[in-house]
């Protein structure tokens, strides 16, 4: 055996392990390209090698995982190799092969770890796991629980009009993405834990708590790329992080604290939950009934759930709302004849219809539903093909593949729709509509990982809808031109303009 120095020993292993590394990673490069069970799909070859390219293109390049599968569709076609094992398809077919409801395909962990809260609805990987929470949370967001609960959507639709009104005899313009991010926080945080932040009474909406969500956005995207970034976040302590990011970010920090200040006082004191003004996920989700003998939840999982539903619950309304009032208003004739129809259905204006009523009249369902069918893009969500592999658009797909396609593939797709670009409510009005929505109106997702708030979502978005329109002349100010570009973080975040308007109260 040689004798060599200790330090000329350890430089030989050190060299030794690097050599390794490299060897290995070359090896994987040559099988992700050659080798790789989706070795014959097309994309980029940096993609095919490794995810790191997908990282390269957002973080440092900028460019936004929606434009990024645009122009890959545009040059390799319709099913792409986006990263190693991931592929994303155009043809609005595959949407139905992958989110059905016959597919208990679990998520990709790689996407929902980006939240840091693996015990939380959203985020639970397994098929499994997530029915049974599901189970749990189901009741408080059903059909039957929303309409109980409306009036709680339309006090805070009542706060928010009342500001639109005083920012009008103030002379000013409304922010209108502000204001409706603000009414759908305090709509969700009523309804979830019975205490409203009253994010809408913020000077011009200048909500803390709004901008600080805005803040950790970006966080998100750097997540979803390494499971370190996670750590770091979960284990730099309070004080470092606060000095850390910016003064606005203070106002995450201060919800979770009140989010865990109640959890405690619940977990303490079981009793504050009968005295609640109406149920709240805690009634659920510490529900032994609800748990069918299954163990509780912990508190940290209880904490996780109820900051993933605030995020789930409030921009994604929001941005629904106000793309489609700035949609209407922008499109000729459309303002006018949903006023209308709202008229003859409300009178007095003091005497609001309920939901059930307004779910009912045909314009305001056009303009919903072709609202929705607009919303700007939103992320691929990730599915694991099972073990014995699937077939997507007509194409055999090995199991183990992470599958995904965006909805905007379906619902902005010409061959779906005609016309697909234009704000066109009538289409909604023809025979055949009520089909057309079923199978092509998929926003919410389908299948056992559907929106769990598409109640709650469909009942802020026609009563927001009703009482903005119904009680404002709304004109968008001529000297700024709304701008939808979009970074997608998970969720849509505007960068550019806000869409701002003069809401002049109607008479009666
Ligand atoms: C226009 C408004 C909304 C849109 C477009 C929307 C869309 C979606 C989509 C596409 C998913 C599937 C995500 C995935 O596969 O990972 C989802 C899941 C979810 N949404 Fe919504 N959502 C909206 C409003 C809401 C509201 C108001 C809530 C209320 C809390 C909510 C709570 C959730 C939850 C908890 C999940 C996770 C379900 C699961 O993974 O099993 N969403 N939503």
């Amino acid at each position: 055996m040689l004798d060599l120095p200790p330090s000329l020993g350890q430089l030989l292993i050190w060299q030794t392990a690097a050599m390794g590394f490299v060897a290995w990673c070359a090896w994987r490069a040559v099988y992700n390209l050659y080798f790789h069970p989706l070795s014959m799909f097309p994309g980029p070859r940096g993609a095919a090698v490794t995810r790191l390219w997908q990282a390269y293109m957002e973080l440092y390049k900028g460019i936004s995982l929606h434009e990024i599968r645009m122009q890959l569709h545009e040059k390799y076609g319709d099913v792409i190799r986006i990263g190693p094992n991931e592929l994303h398809f155009a043809n609005p077919k595959a949407f139905h092969d992958i989110y059905n409801a016959n597919n208990k395909w679990d998520k990709d962990h790689r996407m929902y770890r980006a939240f840091d809260a693996d015990t939380a609805s959203l985020c639970l990987i397994s098929y499994h796991a997530a029915k049974q929470r599901r189970d749990v949370l189901s009741p408080l967001f059903s059909r039957t629980a929303i309409v109980k609960l409306q009036d709680l959507v339309r006090t805070r639709i009542d706060v928010l009009c009342d500001v639109l009104a005083g920012q009008y005899d103030l002379g000013k313009y409304s922010d209108l993405n502000l204001g409706f991010r603000c009414f759908t926080m305090d709509v969700i945080t009523s309804f979830c834990y019975a205490r409203s932040f009253d994010a809408t009474l913020a000077p011009d909406f200048n909500s803390a708590l709004v901008h600080a969500l805005d803040e950790s956005l970006p966080m998100l995207t750097l997540n979803k790329y390494s499971q370190f970034f996670v750590w770091c976040m979960r284990n730099t302590p309070r004080w470092v992080a606060m000095r850390m990011s910016s003064p606005a970010m203070a106002a995450v920090f201060c919800m979770r604290d009140t989010l865990q200040e109640q959890i405690d006082g619940i977990l303490r004191d079981p009793s504050l939950l009968e005295n609640a003004q109406h149920p709240i996920i805690y009634n659920e989700l510490l529900s032994p009934d609800a748990h069918k003998g299954r163990p509780l939840p912990t508190n940290i999982s209880l904490l996780q759930e109820a900051m993933v539903l605030l995020g789930a619950g409030s921009d994604t309304s929001a941005i629904a709302l106000t793309t489609t009032v700035y949609n209407v208003v922008n499109t000729p004739g459309i303002q006018e004849r949903l006023h209308a129809e709202l008229l003859a259905a409300w009178p007095n204006l003091d005497e609001p219809p309920r939901y059930e009523v307004l779910e009912k009249l045909p314009f305001l369902t056009a303009i919903v539903k072709e609202g929705l069918r607009l919303f700007p893009g939103a992320p691929a969500f990730a599915r694991v093909v099972p073990p014995e592999g699937a077939i997507i658009a007509g194409i055999v797909i090995p199991g183990g593949a992470v599958v995904a396609q965006s909805f905007t593939y379906v619902q902005h797709a010409e061959s779906v729709f005609d016309g697909a670009n234009n704000f066109n409510p009538e289409r909604w009005l023809r025979e055949g509509a009520r089909a057309l929505a079923e199978s092509s109106l998929v926003l919410f997702a389908k299948g056992p990982r559907s929106c769990l708030g598409i109640n709650l979502a469909y009942c802020e978005v026609y009563l927001a809808l009703a009482h903005v329109f119904r009680r404002f002349e709304i004109r968008l100010d001529p000297a700024r031109q709304a701008d939808f570009t979009y970074k997608e973080h998970f969720v849509v975040y505007f960068t550019g303009e806000h869409v701002h308007a003069s809401c002049k109260p109607r008479e009666a």
